[in-house]
């Protein structure tokens, strides 16, 4: 199939892989380089040395950039990321690298992804030309618990990810270690699919909002928000005393973890585009550097059949794309945030506000509106 059809040029897929330090992202790339499927894919990597690809190396297409054997071309970051992915873009239009569909960029251990999501969407071009399929999170599953009490970012990580890869399984003695930590990461991140490092080459780079082909994949998968409801009512039974969990023991839940949560806000009615950009503005201008990701799927009032996709960090929210169906029989808009140091409350009560619930002591949108600075606590 031509990407020659007419209109814009379809985005193109670009997955964030990230991970603490020697977690396992090297050794994962390693094969994912070397796998057919991505021969039309361009992964950034820090330093060409790091994944050992002399015995894989084609030719040098430039000092920055190389090809490998199964069709994977690398490149290392010169500059900055952004300046790196516009150069890609530039060599692909001009002809001197093939039409790659698809990157991934490995992030060094210890970076932020939210900044780099953020970079990518808030950039006017980038966003246009990119679509950030998914961030893919590597755990190593013998060091992890650790790495995730002593560091925040660690948990920023998984909390974020559409993915998470447990790396180094085989070197767990107790299989209830492992249990534990599944089930820590699915209380951190309930939307993320847990992946074995052996998985599928698809369920890794492509399991988010995009497929291999590039095109929309299955958004309620991608979203999750089932899976974000459902990890909500148990932790609020939970609060509230209701033990009955199968005899499940519940350990104290580690301060990094309770900084970060994940809720998922409702409406079956559909929303006017007004009504949702003032609240999407609000939310951002006022509780921005909180929010790690809001996704969502939203019937607008104006054209209810076709419902929005939402896709947003920090202080950039935007629209990727517009799908021609519903992807289920629920038409609710659902959107899912994934926060640090928030609680639901503030949000629902704009939400509330402007999708159309006020409660009782509650301003309205009118009021909000006139007064943004009684949206700040
Ligand atoms: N046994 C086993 N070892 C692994 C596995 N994955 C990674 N390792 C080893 O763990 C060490 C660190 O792995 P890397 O892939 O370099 O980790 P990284 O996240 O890229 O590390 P940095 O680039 O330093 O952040 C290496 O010695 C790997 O061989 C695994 O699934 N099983």
């Amino acid at each position: 199939m031509s990407d020659r059809a007419a209109g814009p040029l379809p985005p193109i897929p670009l997955t964030i892989l990230t991970g603490f330090l020697g977690a396992g992202k090297t050794t994962l790339l390693n094969r994912l380089v070397q796998d057919p499927a991505l021969h039309d894919t361009v992964v950034i990597i820090n330093e060409f040395g790091e994944i050992g690809l002399d015995h894989l190396l084609v030719e040098t297409v430039s000092d920055d950039m190389i090809l490998l054997s199964a069709g994977c071309l690398c490149c290392t970051v010169r500059g900055d990321l952004i300046a790196t992915l516009e150069d890609l873009l530039r060599k692909r239009d001009n002809g001197r690298i093939g039409p790659f569909r698809r990157v991934i960029i490995e992030t060094t251990g210890l970076a932020d992804p939210a900044p780099i999501l953020h970079a990518v969407l808030y950039h006017p071009y980038l966003s246009m030309r990119y679509a950030v399929e998914g961030v893919v999170t590597v755990i190593d599953a013998v060091n992890g618990k650790g790495t995730l009490d002593a560091h925040v970012e660690a948990v920023r990580q998984a909390a974020v990810a559409e993915r998470i890869v447990l790396a180094k399984t085989d070197l767990v003695n107790d299989p209830a270690d492992l249990a534990r930590l599944r089930e820590r990461l699915h209380q951190v991140n309930p939307g993320a699919t847990l992946l074995d490092a052996d998985a599928p080459i698809e369920a890794i780079v492509a399991g988010g909002l995009f497929g291999l082909d590039g095109k929309i994949a299955d958004v309620r998968d991608w979203l999750k928000a089932e899976a974000v409801e459902e990890a909500e009512h148990r932790s609020h039974a939970h609060q509230h005393g209701d033990h009955d969990h199968h005899g499940h023991h519940h350990h104290d839940v580690n301060r990094h973890d309770a900084s970060i949560h994940a809720f998922c806000l409702t409406s079956d009615q559909p929303i006017r585009q007004g009504a949702l950009d003032t609240f999407l503005d609000f939310l951002r201008s006022s509780q921005g550097a909180k929010l790690l990701r809001v996704k969502g799927l939203v019937a607008l009032a104006e054209d209810p059949e076709h419902p929005v996709v939402i896709h947003g960090v920090q202080h950039v929210i935007h629209v990727p794309a517009v799908l021609p169906r519903w992807p289920s029989e629920d038409r609710r808009s659902r959107i899912v945030f994934i926060v640090q140091d928030l609680a639901r409350e503030p949000v629902e009560k704009l939400w509330n506000a402007f999708v159309g619930s006020p409660g009782i002591d509650q301003p309205d949108a009118t009021a909000l509106a006139d007064n943004p600075l009684s949206l700040r606590r």
